[in-house]
């Protein structure tokens, strides 16, 4: 492989205070087939790596121009994309002052996806809370990276080999049901299909829907947005031939015998998807954004605050994030190339 075609990742530390920066030591401690740039303050990020004794060597890049002429990873040393926190990081202390320093990084990030300066972002984890009290509104990577693309993100958490993606994210359930409109639902089902074969390579993929109300609706005596609502978007895209399931009852739809029937499971909200998922494969899931113009894949976890600098994060997760990507990568690249020799031909 030349370094024109080593996949170029890069690496975004999330929270100061939290255990991103220490995820972003412990991946950059072997030797590694591709390129891996770490967005982030490098004194933050060498004080965590004395706090976790690990070998640390920071080779900084001036600029996202840079990141297409680096050499594939070596232990022990991390390029680094510098960008300064405003205020000193005291590990696992929350500083509203740094919220900016957070965003910042994601921009760059972004950036360098949008001008094929990388080839993909792998996000540690941020909070959510303090970024929103430095009054910036803020629900996630997911909403925030999805405008920064002008795109439509759909949410996937995949693990234990499920695929669980949601028709809504960071919202307060009180707010769900009006959320859950046919506009949205069809959007947000397109791209997955979309995605499921392009991204995953599945060939005529079987999405599992799940309803909103308990069991279902019942036949509309608990509820009817299954027979207002997302009975008529799913005969509508049946169609015109997606396989989709459904409404299925959510608290049976994660039986293991049905699960190996889906390729992914479209869940309404949040908290009906990701715990049953989490449940299964907590520290070893992946969390990927489909429906944008990049490819963008992250933890399955949160900040962590209080084992940040402890040596007790488990990495298993941001490693798990980091092959997805590379697989995202692969298939995005091999597509252009199929796309390509067609066009050719
Ligand atoms: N991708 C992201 O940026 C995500 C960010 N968050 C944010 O993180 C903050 C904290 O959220 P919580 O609900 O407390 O979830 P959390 O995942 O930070 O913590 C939940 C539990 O899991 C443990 N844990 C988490 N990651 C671990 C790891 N790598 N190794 C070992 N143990 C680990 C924690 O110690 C805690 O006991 C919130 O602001 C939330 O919004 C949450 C999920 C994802
Ligand atoms: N539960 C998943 C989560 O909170 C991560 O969201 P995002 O920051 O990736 O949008």
């Amino acid at each position: 492989m030349t370094i024109a075609s080593i996949p170029r990742l890069v690496v975004t530390a999330g929270e100061p205070a939290g255990i991103g920066p220490d995820l972003s030591v412990q991946v950059a401690q072997q030797d590694l087939p591709y390129q891996l740039t770490v967005i982030a303050d490098r004194n933050v990020l060498e004080q965590r790596a004395e706090k976790l004794r690990l070998p640390l060597q920071v080779l900084e890049v001036d600029s996202i121009d840079d990141l297409p002429c680096l050499p594939p990873h070596k232990a022990g040393f991390v390029h680094v994309l510098h960008v300064p926190v405003k205020n000193p990081v005291v590990t696992s202390q929350l500083d509203v002052g740094n919220a900016a320093y957070v965003l910042t990084t994601l921009q760059l990030a972004v950036a360098a996806c949008s001008t094929r300066k990388a080839d993909a972002i792998v996000t540690a984890p941020v909070h959510k809370g303090i970024i929103s009290e430095s009054g910036i509104p803020f629900s996630g990577h997911t909403e925030y990276l999805s405008e920064l693309t002008n795109s439509h993100a759909v949410m996937m958490l995949a693990g234990a080999g499920m695929r669980v993606t949601l028709a809504t994210t960071h919202l307060p359930l009180k707010d769900v049901p009006a959320a859950i409109t046919p506009e949205r639902l069809e959007q947000k089902l397109r791209i997955i299909h979309h995605d499921l074969v392009t991204r995953f390579v599945i060939k005529n993929p079987c999405i599992a829907v799940a309803g909103l109300n308990p069991h279902a609706g019942e036949s509309g005596h608990l509820g009817r947005e299954e027979i207002d609502i997302i009975i008529p978007v799913l005969t509508k895209l049946r169609n015109e031939g997606m396989n989709l399931l459904g409404p299925l009852p959510a608290d049976t739809l994660f039986n293991p015998p049905k699960l190996k029937k889906y390729d992914c499971i479209f869940a309404m909200y949040h908290d009906q998807g990701l715990p049953t998922l989490k449940h299964a494969s907590f520290g070893h899931g992946v969390n990927i954004s489909l429906g944008m113009p990049i490819i963008r894949t992250s933890v399955d976890h949160g900040t962590a605050l209080e084992l940040a600098g402890t040596g007790q994060a488990d990495p298993g997760s941001i490693h798990a994030a980091i092959e997805m990507a590379l697989t995202l990568v692969r298939n995005t690249r091999n597509n252009s190339l199929q796309a390509n020799q067609q066009s050719e031909n």
